[in-house]
C-alpha cells in the first residue's frame, strides 16, 4: 500500500494521563490539520478499539467507546503488525502505562519503524542492556523515541539535559525535589511557614486522589520513582547505572507494612502508623528545620543519593509549593550558579503535555 501523509497512533493506557493526553489530541488534531493525525487503536489492560480497516476512533467520544467495548485488547507484536499494515506515513506507540511488559518490547516496536511516546520511567530505569537496545534500535530504524515527562512531568528536563550534554558541556552535579508526590506530601505536611499539616496519612490519600502518586503509591513511598528519575538523569550523563536498585534508597514504607497485599491494603492502614512520620517531623522542628524528600547525583563520584533531608525554612527547597519539583543542573558553563527548572512535577495535564509535546516532535521529524 502506497504511503500516504497521514499519522497513525496507537494509545496504550487512558488513566490520569491517558484521558488528559486523548483531549490534548484532540486539541492538536484540530490545529494541525496535516499531516492527518489519525486514532487507530486505544487500550486498557482488559479493553481495545481497532477495525481491521484502521478507521478513525473519534477523539471525542474513544474513552466513552473503549469503556463500552468488547474487544480485547491485542498482543504487542500483533499491535505492531496492526499498526504498519496501514500504510500510514507515520506509525506511533503512545504508552500511557507503567507497565514493565510494555517496556521491555520498545527495541521491538522501534526496530520495526514505530516511534514511540511515553511518560513512563519502567522502559529508561530498566536494565542498563534495554536502555542501549532502545536507542540502538531507534538509531538504526529512525524512529523516534521521546519520554519527557518520565522526569518532572511536563518540565522540560529531559530536552534541557540532553541539550547539555549534546552541545558539550560538562555537568557535574544534579540536585532537588524529583517527586511530585513526595513534594505535595512534605509540603503538605510539614509547611515551612508556620506549623499545621495534615495527617501523614491523610495527606498520601490526597495525593494519590489529585492524581500525583503512580498507579500503586508505594511505588512513590518507597523512594522508587525518585531513583528511577535519578537513574535516567545519570544515564543521559553518561553514568552507566545498571538499576534503581544499584544505590541506597531511603523507604518512608513502615516496615509493618512491607508486606501488604496491595496498594489498596497499604492506604488503609496507613493510618496506624502516623505516629513515626509525625515523630522524623518534630526531630527537625527542634532544630528550628523543615523535612524534605530529595536526591542528587555527583557526575564525578558517581554517587548517586534519595532520601529524607533537614532544610532550613528559609532554602528554596523548603519554599517548594504544592507538587513543585525542582532541579539544579550544575555544569560547567554555568559555573557557580546552576541552571534551575522548577513547576508542577505531576498531575494528569502537565504530564501529558510532555507526551503531546513529544508527539509533536514525532510528526515534525522528517525521516
Ligand atoms: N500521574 C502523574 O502525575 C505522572 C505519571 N507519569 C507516568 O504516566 C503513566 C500513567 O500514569 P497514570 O495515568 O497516573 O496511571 P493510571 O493508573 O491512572 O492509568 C494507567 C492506565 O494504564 C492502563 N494499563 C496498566 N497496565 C496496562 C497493560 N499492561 N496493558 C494495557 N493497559 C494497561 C490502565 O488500565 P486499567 O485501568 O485497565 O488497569 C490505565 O488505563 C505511568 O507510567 C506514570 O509513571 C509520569 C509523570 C507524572
Ligand atoms: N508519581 C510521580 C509522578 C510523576 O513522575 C511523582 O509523584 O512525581
Ligand atoms: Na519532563
Amino acid at each position: 500500500m502506497a504511503a500516504t501523509r497521514q499519522v497513525n497512533i496507537a494509545i496504550i493506557g487512558a488513566g490520569g494521563v491517558g484521558k488528559c493526553f486523548l483531549a490534548q489530541l484532540e486539541q492538536l488534531a484540530a490545529r494541525r490539520p496535516t499531516p492527518k493525525i489519525v486514532l487507530c487503536y486505544i487500550a486498557s489492560s482488559k479493553k481495545a478499539v481497532y477495525s481491521a480497516d484502521h478507521a478513525p476512533i473519534a477523539l471525542s467520544s474513544a474513552i466513552a467507546t473503549l469503556a463500552a467495548s468488547s474487544q480485547a485488547p491485542l498482543g504487542l507484536p500483533g499491535l505492531a503488525d496492526f499498526l504498519l499494515s496501514s500504510g500510514a506515513h507515520k506509525s506511533v506507540l503512545i504508552d500511557n502505562t507503567s507497565s514493565q511488559d510494555i517496556a521491555d518490547a520498545y527495541p521491538a516496536f522501534l526496530r520495526r519503524g514505530i516511534s514511540i511516546v511515553t511518560p513512563s520511567k519502567k522502559a529508561f530505569s530498566g536494565s542498563y542492556q534495554l536502555w542501549q537496545d532502545i536507542f540502538s534500535a531507534s538509531a538504526e530504524s529512525g524512529a523516534c523515541m521521546y519520554h519527557e515527562s518520565s522526569v518532572g512531568a511536563g518540565l522540560p528536563i529531559i530536552s534541557t539535559l540532553r541539550d547539555l550534554v549534546d552541545t558539550g558541556d560538562e555537568v557535574t552535579k544534579i540536585e532537588g525535589v524529583f517527586s511530585g508526590t513526595m513534594s505535595f506530601l512534605f509540603n503538605s505536611f510539614a509547611p515551612a511557614s508556620g506549623t499545621g499539616g495534615g495527617k501523614w496519612s491523610a495527606e498520601v490519600a490526597k495525593a494519590k486522589a489529585l492524581g500525583y502518586t503512580e498507579p500503586d503509591p508505594r511505588d512513590d513511598l518507597n523512594g522508587m520513582d525518585v531513583a528511577r528519575k535519578l537513574t535516567i538523569l545519570a544515564r543521559i550523563v553518561g553514568l552507566e547505572v545498571e538499576s534503581p536498585a544499584s544505590f541506597p534508597v531511603q523507604s518512608l514504607i513502615p516496615a509493618e507494612l512491607e508486606s501488604a497485599a496491595s496498594g489498596d491494603e497499604f492506604l488503609a492502614r496507613l493510618p496506624e502508623f502516623d505516629a513515626q512520620m509525625e515523630a522524623t517531623k518534630a526531630e527537625a522542628e527542634k532544630e528550628g528545620k523543615v523535612i524534605r524528600y530529595v536526591g542528587s547525583i555527583d557526575v564525578a563520584t558517581k554517587e548517586i543519593k534519595v532520601g529524607l533531608q533537614k532544610f532550613d525554612r528559609s532554602s528554596a527547597i523548603a519554599g517548594l509549593k504544592g507538587s513543585d519539583n525542582i532541579f539544579s543542573f550544575y555544569t560547567k558553563r554555568y559555573g557557580a550558579n546552576p541552571l534551575i527548572i522548577q513547576g508542577a512535577g505531576a498531575g494528569g495535564e502537565v504530564t501529558a503535555m510532555g507526551v503531546t509535546s513529544g508527539l509533536i516532535k514525532v510528526i515534525s521529524y522528517q525521516s
